[in-house]
């Protein structure tokens, strides 16, 4: 099921996908949720790092992953980990067992199978594959989401991780594979920006094709709900 969340706004975006986490907390269990890297989930990170949600989610019950994580070291300004950490972890009361951040410093094809490993001892099977309760992913403007990048991403590779080059820079990344993101019970991206809106329209758009070549057209949840939070500006060609 695809759905589409426009508001007006980025803080409007946010403030939902906070509620969201605070009712997911209050379930009682442990529940796994995968970060997104990048820029625009950092106005999340800080609304959430505010007293009100600070105090009021109940942290223990979350287990935080990430999407992706860029071959640097943890306190490196490109580190995903490093942002979430500088953002919300060093403002609120968690575990440190919650947090099972992809350990972008060590060797990327070894700890690709390290992370392999844990999130199949810790996250719960569905359909034979560890399921994430709700996996939050950017898009960036040329359609990558986690480090699925166009052009060189095997929606059939069946590994839970991959090694990824950023096709500029050439950055080793180390990132979940389309089929454990594909297996999450609820996938939301969360793309803000007038930069972003013409790979909405190419996605979503009236004219959108099947097979188009962009990681963020494909990765959607096989079993549970995949929802697509705009602001308005990055939906504007969408009427
Ligand atoms: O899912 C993701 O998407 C982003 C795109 O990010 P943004 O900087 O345009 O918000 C990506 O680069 C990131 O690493 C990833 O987790």
């Amino acid at each position: 099921m695809k759905e589409f969340r426009i508001l007006d706004n980025a803080d409007a975006v946010v403030l939902e996908l906070a509620s969201s986490m605070k009712s997911l907390s209050e379930q009682g269990r442990p529940v796994h949720i995968s970060l997104s890297g990048g820029s625009t989930p950092k106005l999340l990170f800080k609304l959430l790092a505010q007293p009100e949600w600070a105090t009021s989610i109940q942290w223990q019950n979350l287990h935080f992953w990430w999407g992706d994580e860029r071959c640097v070291a943890p306190d490196d300004a490109e580190s995903n980990y490093g942002e979430a950490n500088t953002l919300l972890f060093s403002h609120i009361e968690i575990p440190a067992e919650n947090i099972h951040r992809i350990r972008g410093e060590d060797d990327a094809e070894q700890e690709a199978k390290r992370l392999a490993d844990e999130i199949k001892t810790e996250v719960p099977e569905k359909n034979g594959l560890p399921a994430f309760d709700w996996i939050l992913l950017g898009m960036g403007d040329d359609g990558h989401t986690a480090s699925l990048f166009p052009g060189q991403t095997d929606y059939d590779e069946p590994a839970l991780t991959v090694v990824a080059a950023h096709p500029q820079s050439g950055q080793l990344r180390v990132s979940k594979s389309a089929c454990l993101l594909n297996n999450a019970d609820r996938i939301s991206y969360l793309v803000l920006g007038a930069g972003k809106a013409e790979m909405i329209e190419a996605i979503h758009g009236e004219n959108a094709d099947a097979n188009l070549p962009y990681p963020a057209a494909h990765i959607q949840s096989t079993h549970g709900t995949t929802e697509w939070y705009l602001d308005a500006a990055a939906a504007k060609a969408l009427a």
